[in-house]
């Protein structure tokens, strides 16, 4: 007999604290030896990791470690400063996740130890994916976690932040936190994660870092991790690393890109990339797509008239003017989803997850190699294959190449068959025509991108100058090239002095597009400024734009209580600036005064008044009159048309039936309205499909009525109820000659 398993006692609180303390001793010495040993570890198991974390890492089947797990994680339990780079989707995530969770667990942190350890990231997106894989390995463990991201209540944020031991967090948000949420105390930091390091500590988030780390205490361990590593000396030294562990597992690799991804690029001239595009989507219906543009203004453009279009795949957009909760409703959805495109800005060009992206299109150059290689590594993640498509001007050809290259980027060029391209410059023409909104999204997306191209810092790629302004307006779909002016760095001046020196949270973005423009201004001797209607100057949302001292006393302190009155009074404003003028544009697009005056001199030289008034008259009577003539006959021979056309289609119909007499059903309709005919000419064919079936009279008369409920129910107007009341049968053999169809209006115009 098998003596059955005695049921163990649970284990008291105090027994289950001894067991803790006991691993946790265990753990630490295992740390410590790690340095030691020179052994590859392969599976998470094998690591001296808490039990906790081990089964938060098989829950969601992660067993056996990446390249860059394998090597960055003892480094990091070890307890030593890393810098970690590796492809995209190899794995990073865990790489720092992992020990953060540990070294809390090991160091026994509790809810009153307050914050022990900060991971910075550049982009809402990321932070939440962060925060999302955090929250799956770090179920069984006792620790609170928060996002600290914009876009949400600050006030809840505020109540919640202190209770925190671990925090995810966009740099913008968390300085304000630092500034203004009392008891919010980052003196017992254990850790501070940046990942997309070389993006945190690059000139768009400057200041912001600076001002974040000063707020540390330097007795830390520091994780840096991208898949392009700074190595910037300057950079570290900001960190204060200590003797840091550099490990770059794919650093002596062929290719700095994932080996599953096949990439290519073509050559496009910027008036067809939209061309390409489309025709790209046509011919991939069953794809999830991820697709990069260069500005917000862009994305919205190719979104807005492509949905119109109706390729025939779900469309989505994303970038950092949408609000929050939608933006994670698209990343979300995105996601979720087997066949889509989504449209984007480069706030997901970097460490964003979406699973199973099989293309990513970039139509816009990125601005140099580093971002290209973000934006391709959103597919091909991890062990799947994906493909990479580049749209390059033939002026941005030769020196973006050569740049890929040097960042060991294996990219191959490849033809399309022009007879391939579809051209939508009609339908974008025809959008514009139909829609203003539309039309006012296309010069915003064609003069920002100019702008962006003029902001790039790479010149040698980017040569706005070589761009077909014209052509590229066309094929926008717009009437006209929208007109852009750069000025010069001088003339911005008074534009800048007018900018307050803060701005408001809700202006402060993590949105890539905006630091982008904002780092590249920072390099660039120029500015650049928008001839917008809405005075669209190339302005700086940040934070960390300080205006100069001298410029700032200007505006800040009026010389006399007149001056001062005057700047914050609207109404004295007003009263003093110039009053703006009406004009009107003629067909050639030039301006005209409302009301404008003949020369005297000519007019009296014309002859007297009232002759000159009658001639007018008589002039414009008889174009009138021309014109009527003209309209009536084409609405003639366009009524001819269409009854020749619907008078074979009928007969052909009847000869392919047999069905004996040919009958002709008329209902009253407005010959005027081309779409009500059509749509009541395509009821009537139907109608006699099924009059077909049944062949007699009866039937056509019942569906004579039929057709008159429908039509009462479709056309609430009172004279349509009144027409379908006294509609009559009218049977009559077919008219096969001009006077029979005379004969047969005649009748139908005297009530038969
Ligand atoms: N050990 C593992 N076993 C199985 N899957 C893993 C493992 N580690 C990571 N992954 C998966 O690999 C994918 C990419 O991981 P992650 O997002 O961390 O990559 P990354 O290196 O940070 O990429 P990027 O450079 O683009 O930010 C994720 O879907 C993740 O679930």
């Amino acid at each position: 007999m098998g003596s059955r398993n005695p049921k163990r006692k649970p284990l008291s609180r105090k027994e289950k604290r001894e067991q803790e303390f006991n691993e946790i001793d265990n753990l630490e010495a295992k740390c410590e030896e790690l340095s030691l040993k020179d052994r590859e570890f392969v599976n998470f198991y094998e690591l001296p990791l808490s039990s906790k974390t081990l089964k938060g890492l098989n829950s969601v089947h992660y067993l056996e470690m990446t390249e860059i797990q394998r090597k960055a994680l003892p480094v990091a339990l070890n307890g030593r400063d890393v810098l970690g780079a590796a492809k995209t989707g190899s794995g990073k995530t865990l790489a720092f996740l992992i020990p953060l969770i540990e070294l809390l667990y090991r160091k026994k942190w509790t809810q009153f130890d307050g914050l022990g350890a900060l991971v910075i990231a550049p982009t809402r997106e990321l932070a939440v994916q962060i925060f999302e894989v955090l929250r799956a390995i770090g179920r069984q463990h006792s620790l609170s976690a928060g996002l600290v991201i914009g876009g949400k209540n600050v006030n809840i944020e505020q109540e919640r932040i202190s209770r925190m031991n671990i925090l995810i967090c966009t740099p913008g948000r968390l300085l304000q936190h630092m500034d203004q949420t009392v008891g919010f105390d980052c003196s017992n930091l254990q850790m501070l994660v940046l990942d997309e390091a070389d993006r945190i500590l690059d000139l768009g988030f400057e200041k912001t870092v600076n001002a974040i780390i000063e707020n540390l205490p330097k007795q830390r361990q520091t994780l840096l991790f991208s898949a392009t590593q700074t190595k910037s000396v300057k950079d570290l030294a900001r960190l204060s690393l200590k003797n840091p562990a550099y490990v770059a597992v794919h650093e002596k690799s062929e290719y700095s890109t994932p080996q599953r991804l096949a990439q290519h690029y073509i050559i496009c001239p910027l008036p067809q990339k939209l061309d390409y595009l489309f025709s790209f989507i046509k011919s991939h219906l069953k794809s999830k797509v991820l697709v990069f543009l260069s500005s917000c203004k862009q994305v919205r453009f190719v979104f807005e008239t492509f949905c119109k279009m109706h390729p025939g795949v779900p469309l989505l957009h994303l970038h950092g003017k949408q609000k929050q909760t939608k933006r994670v409703e698209i990343f979300n959805k995105f996601s979720n989803m087997k066949c889509a495109y989504l449209f984007a800005t480069d706030i997901a060009a970097r460490g964003l997850d979406f699973p199973a992206v099989d293309w990513v299109i970039q139509v816009d150059a990125p601005e140099d190699a580093e971002t290209y290689i973000h934006r391709v590594g959103r597919t091909a993640r991890y062990e799947a294959s994906g493909q990479g498509l580049l749209l390059l001007l033939p002026s941005e050809e030769e020196a973006m190449i050569d740049a890929l290259k040097a960042k060991k980027v294996p990219i191959e060029k490849i033809n399309v068959k022009s007879s391939k391209i579809i051209s939508i410059q009609n339908q974008l023409q025809s959008l514009c025509f139909r829609d203003p909104e539309i039309k006012y999204l296309g010069q915003k997306a064609f003069k920002s991108y100019m702008r962006s191209v003029y902001l790039q810092k790479n010149k040698l790629i980017f040569k706005v100058d070589e761009l077909p302004a014209e052509k590229y307006a066309e094929s926008l779909g717009l009437p006209g090239t929208p007109k852009i002016k750069f000025i010069k760095k001088s003339e911005t001046k008074n534009a800048i002095r007018q900018r307050p020196k803060q701005v408001s949270e809700s202006e402060r973005t993590t949105d890539e597009e905006d630091k982008h423009y904002q780092k590249l201004i920072d390099h660039e001797g120029d500015k650049i400024a928008i001839d917008s209607e809405d005075g669209d100057l190339l302005s700086l949302k940040r934070i960390d734009h300080e205006l100069p001292d001298e410029l700032e006393q200007k505006t800040s302190e009026p010389t006399s209580k007149r001056k001062l009155l005057k700047a914050t009074s609207k109404k004295l404003w007003a009263k003093d600036s110039k009053k703006g003028q009406k004009l009107i544009y003629d067909d050639e697009g030039n301006p005209h005064q409302v009301y404008e005056l003949q020369d005297e001199r000519e007019f009296l030289a014309a002859g007297a008044p009232v002759v000159q008034k009658q001639a007018f008259v008589e002039k414009e009577l008889t174009a009138m009159k021309n014109q009527d003539a003209i309209d009536k006959r084409i609405a003639k021979e366009k009524r001819r048309q269409k009854k020749l056309k619907y008078k074979a289609k009928l007969k052909a119909e009847m000869e392919a039936q047999e069905l004996g007499p040919k009958t002709v059903l008329i209902s009253p309709q407005s010959e005027d309205d081309e779409y009500q005919e059509s749509q009541e000419e395509a009821v009537q064919l139907d109608k006699l499909d099924d009059i077909k079936s049944y062949g007699n009279k009866r039937n056509i008369e019942s569906l004579q009525s039929d057709k008159a409920t429908s039509d009462q129910e479709e056309y609430d107007g009172k004279q349509v109820r009144k027409d379908n009341k006294r509609a009559k049968i009218l049977e009559v053999e077919e008219p096969e000659t001009l006077e029979d169809h005379e004969k047969l209006a005649l009748q139908l115009l005297n009530g038969f």
